[in-house]
């Protein structure tokens, strides 16, 4: 199963989600090697670091993100994927309005998860603890979407 996080910067929201899901497939006993999890930016740059705070809000959780290089999202990354997930609405809309053939599986992370609230509000610039919110958030979700997914591959 092939997943794509989307954020704005792939610095920050999405590299976190990237890590967590990586991190929980793995503790779940799953093969990692039956996953190809990434995360991409919209508005970004190749080869950017995670953001500090990023990195110290994942070490809690004893994940370590420091080799996180940003990506660009690509039209080949969205072609190839099974599944899109990104952090707001706008990631989202930007996606579908170049490429519309593409909505059945491009979806918010919340949206997917059957929340009303869409957007993973973004920490940018904001202290370390606006940073372990978006962690503790994006942790939580991605737990329910290991869940979602466990359960779709047991019943097919
Ligand atoms: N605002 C940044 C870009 C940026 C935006 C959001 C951001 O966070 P995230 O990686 O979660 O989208 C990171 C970077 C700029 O001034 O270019």
């Amino acid at each position: 199963m092939k997943i794509v996080f989307v954020c704005t910067g792939n610095t920050c929201r999405s590299p976190m989600a990237e890590a967590f899901l990586k991190d929980i497939i793995k503790k779940k006993g799953e093969n990692i090697e039956d996953y190809s999890i990434v995360s991409a930016g919209i508005s970004t740059l190749d080869g950017l670091k995670a953001s500090e705070n990023s990195i110290v809000a994942l070490s809690e959780y004893d994940i370590d993100i420091r080799e996180h290089k940003s990506r660009a999202l690509t039209k080949d990354l969205i072609e190839d994927a099974d599944l899109i997930l990104t952090m707001g609405k706008t990631h989202k809309e930007i996606i579908l309005k170049y490429l519309p053939d593409y909505e059945g599986k491009v979806f918010t992370l919340k949206e997917f998860l059957g929340e009303k609230d869409f957007d993973i509000a973004d920490p940018y610039g904001g202290d370390l603890d606006i940073y372990k919110n978006t962690a503790k958030e994006i942790n939580y979700y991605v737990e329910k979407l290991v869940e979602k997914i466990l359960k779709e591959k047991k019943e097919n």
